[in-house]
């Protein structure tokens, strides 16, 4: 059977919740000559783009945005085919910098963990937040967003799937629930 499809944020409703998250990094961010913004593969890297284009057009600052690839540090690198090329693109230093880790969906927590441990291997940063567009829960691990698009209590056998045009051709947000 398939899965019964449950649309949690419309089209409009990812550009705008992308919108308020990037006037919610720009208030904590203060000083926005140190904010730089690392958007984690597949859909935290067109996030952290959009958020940097929207930021711009709030406060007519560039923020630099980089891509950062967590296969290397993941805790399962056992099981995984690293066969594929490293795909991190962060061209600057991150030294004394507030990053701002971006990704679509957290879980179980363990990606950001993954990425917490790369992102600190290009500089020391003075702070690293992270920002997500949906929050599922069922953490393994003590790590919460300090921005969340939209919270959403799931069960473990359900999936969310984020879709972001410049990846998917359209935006959206699904909860697909087993039947
Ligand atoms: O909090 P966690 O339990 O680690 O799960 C969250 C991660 O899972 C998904 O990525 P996925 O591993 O499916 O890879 P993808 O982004 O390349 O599709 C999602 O995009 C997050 O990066
Ligand atoms: O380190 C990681 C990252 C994502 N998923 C895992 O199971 N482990």
């Amino acid at each position: 059977m398939p899965p019964e499809v449950i649309e949690i944020l419309s089209p409009d409703e990812v550009r705008r919740t992308v919108n308020r998250l990037a006037s919610q990094i720009v208030e904590r961010a203060g000083d926005l000559s140190k904010l730089v913004l690392v958007g984690i593969f597949t859909r935290g890297v067109p996030l952290a783009e959009l958020l940097g284009r929207q930021i711009e057009a709030l406060e007519g600052v560039k923020i630099p945005v980089g891509h950062l690839d967590i296969t290397f540090w993941r805790d399962d690198l056992d099981q995984i085919d690293l066969r594929t090329p490293e795909k991190t693109d962060i061209p600057f230093d991150l030294t004394d910098k507030v990053i701002v880790l971006v990704d679509d969906v957290i879980y179980r927590g363990r990606t950001i963990r993954a990425a917490l441990n790369a992102v600190t291997e290009y500089g020391r940063p003075e702070k690293i937040l992270l920002a997500v567009l949906v929050d599922r829960g069922h953490r393994d691990l003590p790590i919460h967003p300090d921005f969340t698009g939209k919270e959403l209590p799931t069960a473990k056998d359900e999936k969310v799937k984020v879709f972001l045009q410049e990846i998917d051709g359209r935006d959206g947000v699904e909860l697909l629930k087993p039947n």
